[in-house]
C-alpha cells in the first residue's frame, strides 16, 4: 500500500527545490524572527531547530505528512496498550513503567499498573537496603561494588544513565557494567574487585542471551571459588521476564525483579532493568528520571503536532533521510557525562528503524533508519568534525548542552558552551571563497599563494543542526531526553510504516554463531554447506593456535 510519504514525495521534493533557493544564512538575514518561530520549549528544555533547511511551507507540509501517516492515531494506540508490535503480537508499553499518574493502562483488559508499582516498590526496598548496608555479602560485608551483567538493552540504558547521573551517587556503591562475551571484559572488571564486597545483577529479558549467561557463569564461579558455593545466593540478584530460568540459575525469587514482554529490551531502562541506576543514584533520583520521561510522554500525547518536540525531530529526520537522501545522523552531546548517549541511541534508533519491510510485509519503497553515531563535543571537534564541515556528505546533527554544569571549575563551562554554539553557527554559515580570500589578504601572503590556499579554507555551510539546551543534566532532564528520542524514533517508524519494536535482524548472526561454535572449539568439522571463506578462517584460526 503506498504510504502517505509516497503520496507526498513530489510535493516535498518541490518544496526542497524552493527552500534551496536561499541558504540558511540568507534565511536568518531575511527573518529576524526565525529563532522564535522554529523552536519548542518544555519547561526548562529548549529545542532550537531554526538552523535547518526549512521554512514555514516545509514545516506545514511535514506536519501534514505526520497527520496523513496517522502519527497521532498510532501514538494513541501505543499509549493505550494496543498490540502494535504485530510480529511479536505484543503491546508496546514502556510508557507504563514511568506512568506517574493514576491512569489505568490495560493490556488485554487487565490494568498493568498494579504490577508495575509492585516491582518499583520492591526495587525501592532493595535499593535502600543495598545502599544502606542492610543487605550484605555472605561474610557480612557491605557491598562497595555492583556489577551489572547484561548486553544490548540490558546494558546500554543503565550504563548510559549511571554515567549521566554520576553526580547524584551520594556515596552509593561503585557501578560496573560487563556486556561483551570477550573474556577481557569480565576479567578486567573482576581484577579490581573484592568478591566479599561485590554484588552481581544478572540482567536479561530472556535469560537466554549467550553473552550474559556466559558472563554470569564466570561471575558465579568467581564468587564460588573465592567464598564457597554457599555464598553464591547472597551475591546475586537478577532482572528478567523469565522467572523460571532465573530460578534454574540459582537465584532466589526474592532476588528477582521482573518485567513484561510488552517492554522491549531497548526501552526497558524505566523498570527493573534500571535497578543498577537506582542503586547508583538512589531510588528518589531514579523516580525523578521516570517523572521526567512521563512529562515528555504527556507532551508527546498532548501537544499539537506543530509544537511537539518528538514529532518535530522525527519529521526533520524524515526530511533529510527521504527528501535529501542524507545517510547518517550525528548526536553530539556537549556533556561529557552523556558520553554513552550516542551508543545508547544507536540501539534505540538503529534496532528500531533499521528495517526494509513494511507492517504488511512488503518491501519499503524509500529509505528508513539512518546510521546514528556521535561522540561528545568538544572531543569530536578535534577528530571527525572536519568531515562534517567540509566533507562531501551532509550530516544533520543534534547538539546537546546544559546551561548549568555540576562542576564549578573556572571557565570550563563557558568554553564548552561557546564551542557548542559556535559549531552550529559555523555549520550553518560556512565561509565563502570571498571571505576566505579576504581573511588571507589580511596576512602578508603573496597573491598567488592566497589564490592557491583559499579554496581549501571555504566552508560550504548550510549544514543542518538542532540544538537541545537544558538547564542541567539531572535525573528529570535525562528522563525527558531519553523519552524525547524514543518518541522521535516512534514517529519515524509510523511514517515509514515499519514495526519499530521487533529486531529479527539480530537473529541470523546468533544462529550461525551457535552452529559454528563446535568447529571453533575444535569439537567438530565445519559443516559442508559452509562457504570457503568461513571454512578457511576457521582453519586459519586453528593453525594460528597450533
Ligand atoms: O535482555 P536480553 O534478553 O538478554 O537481550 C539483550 C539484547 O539482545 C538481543 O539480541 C536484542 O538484539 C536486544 O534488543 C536485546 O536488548
Amino acid at each position: 500500500m503506498p504510504s502517505a510519504l509516497d503520496a507526498a514525495l513530489a510535493q516535498l521534493l518541490d518544496l526542497r527545490a524552493k527552500v534551496e533557493k536561499t541558504t540558511m544564512r540568507e534565511k536568518f538575514a531575511n527573518d529576524g524572527k526565525r529563532f522564535d518561530r522554529f523552536q519548542v520549549r518544555l519547561d526548562d528544555m529548549l529545542l532550537d531547530y531554526s538552523k535547518n533547511r526549512i521554512d514555514d511551507a516545509v514545516m506545514s507540509a511535514l506536519i501534514e505528512l505526520a497527520k496523513a501517516s496517522g502519527v497521532a492515531e498510532r501514538r494513541d494506540a501505543m499509549l493505550s496498550g494496543e498490540a502494535i508490535n504485530i510480529t511479536e503480537k505484543r503491546a508496546v508499553l514502556h510508557t507504563a513503567l514511568r506512568n506517574r499518574s493514576d491512569r489505568a493502562i490495560l493490556v488485554e483488559g487487565k490494568d498493568v499498573m498494579p504490577d508495575v508499582r509492585e516491582v518499583l516498590s520492591r526495587m525501592k526496598e532493595f535499593v535502600g537496603q543495598v545502599r544502606g548496608g542492610d543487605i550484605v555479602g555472605s561474610a557480612g560485608h557491605k557491598f562497595t561494588d555492583v556489577v551489572n551483567i547484561g548486553i544490548g538493552g540490558s546494558d546500554l540504558g543503565p550504563y548510559m544513565a549511571t554515567l549521566a547521573l554520576s553526580p547524584f551517587s551520594g556515596g552509593g556503591p561503585r557501578m560496573h557494567y560487563v556486556s561483551n562475551v570477550d573474556g577481557a571484559h569480565i576479567a578486567d572488571t573482576l581484577r579490581t574487585l573484592d568478591p566479599r564486597k561485590t554484588l552481581f545483577i544478572v540482567a536479561s529479558k530472556t535469560f537466554t542471551t549467550s553473552e550474559t549467561m556466559t558472563n554470569a557463569m564466570t561471575a558465579r564461579d568467581w564468587i564460588g571459588s573465592a567464598l564457597g558455593e554457599a555464598a553464591v545466593p547472597a551475591h546475586f540478584c537478577a532482572v528478567s521476564t523469565a522467572l523460571d530460568r532465573v530460578t534454574e540459575f540459582g537465584i532466589g525469587l526474592d532476588r528477582v525483579f521482573g518485567f513484561w514482554d510488552w517492554v522491549g529490551g531497548r526501552y526497558s531502562v524505566w523498570g527493573a532493568i534500571g535497578l543498577p541506576v537506582a542503586i547508583a543514584v538512589g531510588f528518589e533520583n531514579f523516580e525523578a528520571m521516570l517523572s521526567g520521561a512521563h512529562e515528555m510522554d504527556r507532551h508527546f500525547a498532548e501537544a499539537p503536532l506543530e509544537a511537539n518536540m518528538p514529532v518535530i525531530l522525527g519529521l526533520l529526520g524524515i526530511w533529510y533521510r527521504n527528501i535529501y537522501g542524507f545517510p547518517t545522523h550525528a548526536v553530539l552531546p556537549y556533556d561529557q557525562r552523556l558520553a554513552r548517549f550516542p551508543a545508547y541511541l544507536q540501539q534505540l534508533d538503529m534496532e528500531s528503524n533499521g528495517k526494509s519491510v513494511t507492517l504488511s510485509g512488503e518491501g519499503v519503497t524509500h529509505a528508513t533508519g539512518p546510521i546514528v553515531w556521535g561522540e561528545p563535543g568538544t572531543n569530536g571537534q578535534h577528530a571527525f568534525y572536519q568531515l562534517i564541515h567540509q566533507g562531501t556528505d551532509v550530516i544533520p546533527a543534534d547538539f546537546l548542552v546544559a546551561a548549568v554544569p555540576h562542576e564549578q571549575l573556572s571557565d570550563h563551562h563557558a568554553k564548552l558552551v561557546a564551542n557548542c554554539l559556535a559549531q552550529t553557527e559555523a555549520l550553518m554559515k560556512g565561509k565563502t571563497l570571498e571571505e576566505a580570500t579576504a581573511e588571507l589578504e589580511a596576512s602578508r601572503m603573496a597573491p598567488e599563494e592566497i589564490e592557491a590556499l583559499a579554496p581549501h579554507k571555504v566552508f560550504p555551510g548550510n549544514r543542518p543542526t538542532n540544538t537541545i539546551l537544558y538547564k542541567s543534566l539531572d535525573p528529570k532532564t535525562l528522563g525527558r531526553l531519553i523519552a524525547l528520542y524514543e518518541h522521535k524514533v516512534f514517529v519515524q517508524g509510523v511514517i515509514w510504516q515499519i514495526n519499530s519494536f521487533d529486531q529479527w535482524g539480530v537473529e541470523l548472526g546468533k544462529q550461525l554463531a551457535s552452529a559454528l561454535l563446535p568447529a571453533v572449539k575444535g569439537e567438530a568439522k565445519p559443516a559442508k554447506a559452509q562457504d570457503a571463506s568461513t571454512k578457511g578462517l576457521v582453519a586459519a584460526f586453528h593453525a594460528l593456535r597450533a
